[in-house]
């Protein structure tokens, strides 16, 4: 990566004897989207404070858009948008006025704080909130009416924590959709940590899991899943009209073909573990048996899995959210 826009320098933070961040080296690159994954502790609000001049590293550099965040915080706030997990508003003063106070207070101009305000609430789905007071707003409302704040200085980077929290299923998609739409169109770079994986994996082109101050893996999805599962990291579900019996007949015959690594069944569902290319094989061998094949369907494991996977490999405590957990379904492996 030639000039990232976020370049952090064997960044280190120590809380007497903790080291909260450990040595962390992560690039970000211009529009792209990164998640920032980890349990309670982890480290990575401390690595954010750090990123934005709040916090002074112990040893180690973070660079934003090229500026040294601990010798530069005010020059670093001027390019970056952080929106925390829980924003305060001015309850006294309406959506509108809120945005144009933050816009003037980043040097805007009374008209164009206003033009671009109400330009963003209606980017953000506020438009017909926008002189409604803050205080009566819902969470969800707030986030959006966050999301707005934090655009209207039109920073090169955001800084997203928890941002989804408490806005309606529809909401997230559409909150979602625009956090790539501003990355890919106009090149905004953001950092995202949440602990809603299904989320971070829908909008984010790269994730790091970060544990014990450390940053423990990062890639895309297929390269996570890859590093983790190996050779599992694709399968194939195929169904077929009629379930088939624990003791079927062709079962081992199937196992036994080339870059099969494994097969699961459950009624009339196949679970086989298999490389992508044997997928047509596979629909001819249960037709060549006389099965009526319903549906082929090629899944490759997503971030829950392997955010679980991780933990499961290295026994690192994880305290995260319960509800981004899920079991992962092994397959019956070729012996
Ligand atoms: N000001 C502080 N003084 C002492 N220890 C701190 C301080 N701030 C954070 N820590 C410790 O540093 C570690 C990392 O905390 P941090 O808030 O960065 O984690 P996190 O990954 O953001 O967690 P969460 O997902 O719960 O927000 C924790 O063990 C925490 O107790």
């Amino acid at each position: 990566m030639e000039n990232p826009v976020i370049d952090l320098k064997g960044l280190t933070k120590r809380y007497g004897s903790l080291k909260a961040v450990d040595d962390l080296n992560l690039k970000i690159e211009k529009g792209e989207v990164f998640g920032l994954l980890g349990p309670n502790g982890a480290g990575k609000t401390t690595t954010i404070l750090m990123m934005l001049g709040l916090t002074e590293p112990t040893s180690g550099k973070a660079l934003v858009c090229g500026i040294d965040a601990t010798s530069n915080p005010i020059l670093v706030k001027r390019k970056v948008g952080y929106m925390p997990d829980s924003i305060g508003f001015y309850d006294g003063m309406t959506a509108l006025e809120n945005l144009v106070y933050t816009g003037k207070l980043n040097g805007l101009a009374e008209n164009e704080a206003r033009q671009r305000a109400l330009d963003l609430m209606d980017l953000v789905g506020l438009g017909d909130s926008a002189h409604k007071r803050a205080s009566v707003f819902s969470r969800g409302m707030k986030q959006r009416l966050g999301l707005a704040e934090v655009l209207i200085k039109r920073p090169e980077v955001i800084i997203l924590d928890e941002p989804t929290l408490g806005i309606d299923p529809a909401g997230v998609k559409d909150f979602l959709g625009l956090i790539h739409q501003l990355s890919k169109e106009q090149g905004l770079t953001v950092l995202l940590s949440s602990h809603h994986l299904h989320q971070v994996q829908m909008v984010c082109d790269r994730v790091g899991i970060f544990a014990a101050g450390k940053m423990q893996m990062e890639g895309n999805i297929h390269q996570l899943s890859q590093t983790l599962f190996a050779e599992d990291s694709y399968s194939v579900d195929m169904t077929v009209r009629e379930p088939l019996p624990a003791s079927w007949e062709h079962l081992e015959a199937l196992q036994n073909i080339r870059d099969v690594r494994g097969v699961r069944m459950a009624g009339n569902l196949v679970q086989i573990a298999c490389a992508p290319e044997v997928i047509p094989d596979m629909v001819r061998f249960f037709v060549a048996r006389g099965l009526d094949v319903m549906g082929v369907h090629k899944r490759e494991f997503g971030l829950d899995e392997i955010y679980q996977k991780y933990f499961d490999n290295h026994q690192i405590e994880n305290n995260a959210n319960e509800k981004s957990r899920s079991i992962f379904k092994r397959y019956i492996s070729k012996k």
